[in-house]
């Protein structure tokens, strides 16, 4: 198995008292494969994703890719986050070669983002600043810059859970060909029910206090998918009803919180 996580939990110490966040998480991810981790706002969902990157520590439990633990980050795990946090200073291609200059010559680091930058369709756009272009291109300019890092695993957390609707489905549409044309595993963290039955292999849909893997959902649609939405009804429907439980724990808990104030 390429990414294996075994009997994972994790607490946090919140004012004074530790808190279970997540428990007894287990999940296996072949190579190859499109994850999406789906659950309530706070069942734990980034900080799963922020394990599997080794930039927050496991309370207990294993995980492991491709057989070695994972203990701290790594250059074959890429991640990109809701906000593309590009440095104002350099153009577009300066940001995506950035990562890379350590590691090659100045020209060969320019050929490898023009290329990512092709890939996400903004190689029209590499001289521009980070300000000319709007939040979804600059959402872009992340995933070619985590992208030119060759990372074995993608780790996407609400990529796109800023952007309006259209741009959110143009998005939607560039990750599915570079994960066509790549064939990297992603593992990718949303709220959003009709964005994991887009882009997912599988669906993890999970449950709150303290987060719990409460399904885990296979779609084998072929690719590029263009399912109708009466296709894809049942699992919508399977899933919201797994969801409602939850959400109704979030709010009850919300409500008890603001009473108490
Ligand atoms: N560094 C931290 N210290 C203490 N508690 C934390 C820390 N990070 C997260 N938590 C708590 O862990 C729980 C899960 O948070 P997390 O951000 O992983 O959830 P999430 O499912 O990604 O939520 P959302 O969808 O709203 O982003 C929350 O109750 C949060 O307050």
């Amino acid at each position: 198995m390429f990414l294996t996580i075994n009997n994972l939990n994790k607490s946090f110490i919140n004012k004074g008292s530790s808190e279970l966040v997540l428990s007894n998480i287990n999940l296996d991810v072949r190579e190859g494969e499109f994850v999406s981790i789906l659950g309530p706002s706070g069942c734990g969902k980034s900080t799963l994703l922020s394990i599997v990157a080794g930039l927050t520590s496991a309370s207990e439990g294993n995980i492991e890719l491709s057989g070695t633990p994972i203990k701290g980050p790594g250059k074959e795990r890429g991640m990109v986050f809701q906000q593309a946090a590009l440095f104002p200073w350099l153009t577009v291609l300066e940001n995506v070669m950035f990562p890379l200059l350590p590691v090659m010559s100045k020209k060969e680091a320019a050929e490898k983002a023009k290329h990512y930058l092709q890939m996400v369709q903004l190689g029209s756009y590499t001289n521009h600043s980070p300000h000319e272009i709007s939040g979804g291109m600059q959402q872009r300019v992340a995933i070619a810059r985590a992208l030119a890092m060759d990372p074995a695993l993608l780790l996407m957390d609400e990529p796109f859970g800023a952007l309006d609707e259209q741009t959110r489905s143009r998005l939607h549409e560039i990750l599915e060909n570079i994960f066509i044309e790549t064939k990297k595993t992603i593992l990718f963290v949303t709220h959003s029910i009709a964005e994991s039955l887009k882009l997912s292999d599988r669906i993890v849909v999970m449950g709150t206090q303290p987060g719990t893997i409460l399904d885990i959902i296979e779609l084998d649609f072929p690719r590029p998918r263009s399912q109708s939405k009466e296709e894809l009804l049942s699992y919508e429907e399977k899933i919201q009803a797994l969801l409602k439980s939850e959400i109704d724990k979030v709010t009850e808990k919300e409500q008890k919180h603001a009473a108490s104030r």
